[in-house]
């Protein structure tokens, strides 16, 4: 399979290590026990931002995370005439009900903005071009310009069909009856309900089929709830309703991430270690969260505190199951990683929509297991992963944070574990190896 060139051009200022270099992970000896902090969420932080760019007046947001993906989101509103202050891990922003400028956005690699800024400036009159990265550049939006063209939006595609660089021409929505279909994205979905409260009608938006990782959508829904709106909906997600309304500034504080939060928990389970994330509580809506029952299926021990996780590794993993990843499918890498190390295969099922992710994760992760010498099975919506001894190998991250990621978990058991270009983690981590390292890896930068 033809690797990824990295993008570096997506790289924002907040990157911690240089593109191209490569990573070295050493095994620790030790259980890998500790406690920590982790960054704050990039879903939350995006839709947090966007929606408060979109209010009117002052919002404060506490805790957002500082990685690629909030960069460019906070660049596009800036030169959208948004008034935002950042300090530490704090933003201050001066909304504008959408009277934005006009003018020429870059998003970089981001899916939520990619999928959330669309809607939002086409509220609004002015003309705007969006560029994103060559990656994002290939990851499908069709259902969602079309969803929005549908309500009265003028967007249109400046290169190849179905794909960015986008062209927009706001003029306002106009509002009305929308069916779309979620079965590629939940972004889809929750970009055009950002955008619907705006419209000058009621939007009805009814789902054809199902939504991969439903559970983001209510994210949204519940976010967009707390800035005013005014939505109806029941748990199947199959009919949405958003009257017209205007978000009210906020000052909110934001949860950590719990996608980045599930390698940590999944370095205790492999060390058979303890390790605790003092900041995130098991009561989230974040999807992800949800890897800790997997975790404990494979015979770990989770205690769920008030406002904490700590998982207690085990002595050998048990494998031995089928499971549906499709609500929690940024973890399918996770999964598949620590796989080997179990009793039993695992086979994992319902993700062929993560071959539209930052890389084509199923055929990525399993080219990258075969390289160690794991036996896998491919399928369209997933893979199955055999227990074995993983050799060392030299790895590509594939400009895929979450690759890059999963695939350093297999160096806290494995000598000689290489990956190439891992400052790709600014994605949504920029100090994953600094976290690392803090419980103890070893990690060598070349
Ligand atoms: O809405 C969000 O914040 C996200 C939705 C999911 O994307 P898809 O629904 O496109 O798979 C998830 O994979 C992504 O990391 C974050
Ligand atoms: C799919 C992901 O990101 P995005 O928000 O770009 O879709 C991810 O973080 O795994």
């Amino acid at each position: 399979m033809k690797k990824n060139n990295y993008d570096t051009r997506a790289r924002s200022p907040w990157t911690k290590i240089d593109a191209g270099k490569t990573v070295e992970i050493y095994p620790n000896t030790k259980k890998l026990n500790g406690t920590i902090t982790i960054p704050g969420s990039k879903s939350l932080t995006n839709r947090a931002l966007i929606m408060s760019a979109l209010a009117n007046g002052k919002s404060e947001i506490n805790g957002i995370l500082k990685s690629d993906d909030s960069y460019w989101c906070i660049d596009s509103i800036k030169k959208l005439g948004v008034n935002v202050e950042v300090n530490d891990h704090t933003v201050h922003m001066v909304g504008k009900s959408g009277m934005w400028n006009s003018g020429k956005l870059y998003i970089g690699a981001a899916g939520t903005i990619a999928r959330f800024l669309p809607g939002a400036l086409a509220i609004t009159e002015g003309l705007w071009e969006i560029k994103a990265s060559e990656r994002m550049s290939k990851r499908p939006v069709a259902p969602l310009i079309e969803a929005l063209n549908g309500i009265g939006a003028d967007i249109e595609y400046m290169k190849n069909s179905g794909y960015y660089p986008l062209s927009i021409k706001g003029k306002g929505l106009k509002g009305g009856e929308i069916s779309l279909s979620g079965k590629i994205s939940s972004q889809f979905i929750s970009g055009l309900l950002i955008a619907s409260p705006y419209a000058k009608e009621p939007v009805t938006i009814n789902i054809t089929d199902y939504i991969v990782q439903h559970s983001y959508v209510l994210l949204t829904l519940k976010l967009m709830e707390q800035f005013g709106a005014h939505v109806e909906y029941d748990n199947t997600l199959k009919k949405i309703i958003v009257h017209p309304s205007n978000y009210l500034a906020q000052n909110i504080d934001l949860e950590a991430d719990a996608s980045t939060a599930c390698y940590f928990l999944a370095l205790a389970a492999l060390t058979n270690g303890r390790i605790r994330i003092d900041n995130l509580s098991y009561e989230t809506q974040q999807p992800d969260i949800k890897m800790v029952n997997v975790f404990e299926k494979m015979g770990c021990k989770v205690t769920r505190g008030k406002s904490f996780i700590e998982l207690e590794g085990a002595s050998k993993l048990k494998g031995g199951f089928e499971i549906s990843m499709r609500e929690m499918s940024d973890q399918t890498l996770t999964l598949a990683a620590i796989a080997p190390f179990t009793d039993d295969p695992i086979t994992i099922r319902d993700v062929a929509h993560i071959r539209h992710h930052e890389s084509n994760r199923i055929s990525v992760i399993c080219d990258s297991l075969s390289k160690m010498g794991i036996e896998v099975d491919e399928f369209e919506d997933g893979l199955k992963v055999y227990p074995g001894n993983p050799k060392p190998a030299l790895l590509d991250s594939y400009d895929d944070h979450r690759v890059a990621m999963s695939l350093a978990l297999i160096g806290s058991k494995v000598e000689g574990i290489k990956i190439t270009d891992p400052g790709c983690v600014s994605k949504t981590c920029p100090n994953y190896f600094e976290l690392l390292k803090s419980l103890g890896m070893n990690i060598r930068l070349l």
